[in-house]
């Protein structure tokens, strides 16, 4: 099932666009994750595409057929809700075939596809079982087996994850992502959860600020970020932001400290500049220019990030190296060996040079000032 989303908008309340202008093409068989923060309007667009949220404005196509106004029924597709929404009072046999009995099937037919679902999930010896006597993984397995029994080849999925504890949620990642390609299911997949996302997803849309900040696979996001939002909210420790200057064509200087030679000359402006912590060498104090502060020291067992600041006050978040103690006070060299990426100063747009970004590993493009 391929889908089209083609200007997308949404209002609850008249001018108040909750969402504006999604347009996307998902393709047959593809993972598709829509992420953003908190009431950026993720759950509005899936409920827009199954038809249980009426659109406000743009045009939706399933399998090239325009459905936009089409009732739920006739849109070929299923939903899985974090809420699971199974009955309480039924088994989970029972819970599986409810749809199909709805909708009529003969006898046979649903007892085929119920068995066959329950046992693509793993839940055969559970089946006489009420969701009461079910975990949580179990329970979402059984909402999992009625989506499956219902050979919907679409199915929409609302943060089907998030009631797991963190080690069954890693699990039912894989399982999930197994199913879907075993099943050749197109999955529209919503989830806050950047992981998530990134683990599971062949392409991820990022909503923010009621519109589509960035479509790509999950290493596209990661490596090629649009604007300072897409750059912080993929990446464990976050990508650190800081203010930037071009005074001279190719000079660039980073919280008025660390100074980079650009390969590229840039407008004379200010911009925003975006590192991970992983593209930051932390060198102990003594042996390169003392430039950064520690704040604050969180030892996660083979990494410790390091909360610093800059002469100018800026945060700098930085991962220490392995075995050296870091105390609060204590002063860093700091030298950036990786990626840098340049955005205007808003950070809306990430400006582009040759290749797109700015590499600070080659020895001659780099310099770190001093300015202790
Ligand atoms: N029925 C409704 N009437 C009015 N406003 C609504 C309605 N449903 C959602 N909204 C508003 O629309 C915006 C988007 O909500 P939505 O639930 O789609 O966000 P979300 O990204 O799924 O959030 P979360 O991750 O918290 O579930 C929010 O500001 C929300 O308050």
């Amino acid at each position: 099932m391929s889908i089209e989303l083609s200007g997308l908008g949404k209002t609850y309340q008249p001018d108040e666009w909750v969402l504006h202008d999604v347009s996307a093409r998902i393709a047959s068989g593809e993972f598709f994750a829509i992420v953003g923060p908190s009431g950026c309007g993720k759950s509005t667009l899936l409920r827009m595409i199954a038809g249980l949220t009426p659109i406000t404005a743009g045009n939706l196509k399933i399998n090239g057929r325009v459905v936009t106004d089409l009732p739920p029924k006739e849109r070929q597709l299923t939903m899985v809700f974090q809420s699971y929404a199974l009955f309480p009072f039924l088994s989970v046999q029972a819970n599986v075939a409810f749809g199909l009995k709805a909708r009529k099937f003969p006898p046979a037919e649903i007892d085929q596809r119920v068995t066959r679902a329950i046992q693509l999930v793993d839940l055969t010896a559970f089946r006489d079982r009420k969701p009461r006597d079910l975990s949580g993984g179990q329970r979402q397995r059984v909402a999992l087996a009625r989506a499956i029994a219902s050979e919907a080849k679409l199915c929409l999925m609302d943060e089907p994850l998030s009631n797991l504890d963190a080690q069954l949620r890693v699990k039912m990642r894989t399982e999930l992502r197994r199913l879907q390609q075993q099943l050749g299911l197109t999955v529209i997949y919503v989830t806050h959860d950047q992981v998530e996302a990134m683990t599971m997803a062949d392409h991820i849309m990022v909503l923010h600020d009621h519109q589509v900040q960035q479509i790509g696979t999950p290493l596209d996001l990661y490596h090629h970020p649009a604007n300072t939002f897409v750059g912080s909210f993929f990446g464990a420790p976050r990508m650190n932001l800081l203010p930037a200057r071009v005074s001279e064509a190719t000079e660039l200087t980073l919280a008025q400290t660390l100074k980079v030679a650009l390969p590229r000359p840039l407008p004379v402006a200010d911009y925003t500049v975006g590192i991970r912590p992983n593209a930051i060498t932390v060198l102990p104090a003594g042996t390169g220019a003392p430039c950064a502060t520690v704040q604050t020291v969180e030892y996660l067992g083979a990494q410790t990030l390091l909360e610093t600041q800059l002469p100018d006050g800026t945060a700098l978040e930085l991962i220490g190296v392995a075995p050296a103690d870091y105390r609060p006070g204590d002063r860093v060299a700091v030298q950036l060996t990786g990626t840098l990426y340049v955005f205007d100063a808003q950070g809306r747009a990430r400006m582009t040079l040759e290749g797109g970004v700015v590499h600070g590993n080659d020895a001659q493009t780099v310099s770190v000032a001093d300015q202790s």
